[in-house]
């Protein structure tokens, strides 16, 4: 008889905190941080600084006044009295003549127009007192201001159009709409009335609002500071690129990535280091750099699972950092903590990533963007949308994986529509595994397969969540 098979060795039933409660419990901790009163709450900046898109509004902005500030006009062509045109005997083909008075370029002030004639504007240029409508040029006979007037005239002055007998205009083919008062006159305050809020607290800066801000009349803008953050790698086997590496050494790929992640959520890196598997080294460094930067936040990468060397965690457990688990795959292992505030030295949100790039990159998108994305309106956040699956696939139980995939072919995608609501479901495809090591494939993806704890097995054709990657556009 067969011997019964050994029984498989039993295995605490700890529970793991699931992806929500970790993030927010890193949520919690970054408000301490990033709200700390002692720390600045505006930066004032010229509207024509770089870098503004993407910053965040740190006091409301009214409307010094209105916009446009002055009656316009919208084309180039004649500014009118609409009585003087109606009055006018048509000729055969309903055409009617007018004096020209002068010629009004934008940037002039506004002339008066006189009784029964007409004054040439160009777009932009001020209403002249008395006219109700603006005709474009191309209502005309002439149908070109090279036909009716001698030259440009000089920037900023209204002059008269200098003939001793004065140039006359006929307009042609006028129906009532063209002689409605007010056509192609942009009116005072038909875009934004003086007072109008036009910026608040916690908006997103856009080009469109740093131009609007220059059109009424402000040269700067307050905004609020960037969190700032630490990065640190660590690991004797970890070397710079551009060194040579020994046997069983390897390239610093998270100190790159965390940097690049981190400034995509609107984070200023302040400075990024890389200590080797000794505590006392460790830790000297992440004081030191604390009391140079005066971060709001430290990010770490490896030394926090269940070996021999593990540096952050000796490092840092007695001193206010947790190591626990998170149910997620990649990047189960991860410490949180604030290092309280000290004298002077605020306190400081302390996040320990597992040093797998993978691990790394996903916990940087499934834990830190969510928790910071709700403080910090710089961060972007999270960008997640339903996709089907090509093919079938297994996960592993209990845990939320994350699996690299594709947008496959647009033709495929373009076949899969959602009856629901008839827009397409993107089609996507697995790249690579589900081990953290696999830093080629996820920097092929362009999402994070989002597998939940019961889906053990998935078909074909089914529909999941996933999270578009940093710098992935929708196909
Ligand atoms: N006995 C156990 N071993 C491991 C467990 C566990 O639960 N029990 N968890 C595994 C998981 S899951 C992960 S993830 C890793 C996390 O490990 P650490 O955060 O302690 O990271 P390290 O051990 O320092 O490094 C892991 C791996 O990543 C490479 N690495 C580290 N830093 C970098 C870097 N800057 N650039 C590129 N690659 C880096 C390192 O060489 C290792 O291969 O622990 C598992 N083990
Ligand atoms: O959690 Mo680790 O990130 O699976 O390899």
């Amino acid at each position: 008889m067969a011997p019964a098979p050994a029984p498989s060795p039993s295995v605490p039933a700890t529970r793991r905190t699931s992806v929500p409660e970790h993030v927010e419990r890193l949520r919690g901790l970054l408000a301490e941080a990033l709200e700390d009163p002692a720390r600045p709450r505006t930066e004032r900046r010229r509207v024509t600084d770089s870098g503004l898109v993407g910053r965040v509004a740190a006091v409301d902005v009214e409307a010094p006044g209105p916009l446009p500030s002055f009656d316009n006009s919208q084309m180039d062509g004649f500014a009118v009295r609409t009585e003087d045109l109606r009055t006018q005997a048509r000729g055969a083909a309903g055409e009617s003549t007018l004096p020209l008075a002068g010629v009004v370029p934008a940037g002039a002030a506004a002339p008066e127009l006189p009784p029964g004639a007409v004054l040439a504007v160009m777009t932009g240029a001020p209403i002249p007192e008395g006219a109700d409508c603006v005709v474009p040029v191309e209502r005309t006979t002439a149908g070109r201001f090279e036909q009716i007037l001698p030259a440009r005239p000089a920037p900023g002055v209204a002059e008269d159009a200098g003939d001793a007998s004065p140039a006359q205009v006929t307009f042609t083919g006028l129906t009532e709409e063209d002689l409605q008062p007010g056509r192609f006159i942009r009116r005072t305050g038909s875009d934004v009335q003086a007072g109008d809020r036009v910026l608040s607290v916690g908006d997103v800066l856009t080009p469109s609002v740093l131009g609007l801000l220059a059109a009424l009349g402000l040269p700067d803008v307050r905004i609020r500071p960037r969190a700032r953050a630490l990065v640190l790698s660590t690991g004797d086997e970890v070397r710079q690129p551009g060194s040579p590496l020994q046997p069983g050494q390897l390239y610093d790929a998270d100190t790159p990535l965390l940097i690049a992640a981190l400034e995509s959520f609107g984070v200023d890196v302040q400075a990024a280091s890389a200590t080797a598997d000794d505590v006392e080294i460790f830790t000297d460094v992440v004081w030191a750099l604390l009391a140079e930067h005066d971060p709001q936040l430290l990010v770490t990468a490896g030394g926090i699972s269940a070996g021999a060397f593990e540096v952050v965690r000796q490092g840092l457990a007695s001193r206010g950092v947790e190591f626990g688990s998170v149910a997620q795959q990649p990047g189960g292992p991860q410490g949180w903590g604030l290092i309280p505030a000290q004298g002077r030295q605020p306190a400081v949100a302390v996040i320990c990533l597992p040093g797998n790039p993978v691990s790394c990159a996903v916990s940087l998108e499934t834990l830190v963007r969510p928790a910071l994305a709700e403080l910090d309106a710089a961060c972007p956040p999270p960008h997640r949308l339903t996709v089907r699956l090509e093919e079938a696939v297994d996960s592993k139980p209990g845990v939320t994986q994350y699996r690299r995939a594709v947008f496959t072919a647009p033709e495929a995608e373009a076949a899969a529509s959602d009856p629901e609501q008839g827009q397409p479901v993107p089609e996507v495809r697995l790249v690579g595994g589900p081990s953290s090591h696999l830093l080629g494939h996820l920097a092929r993806a362009d999402v994070l397969l989002e597998l939940h704890e019961e889906d053990t097995h998935v078909e074909a054709g089914a529909e999941r969540e996933a999270l578009l990657l940093t710098g992935r556009t929708l196909p």
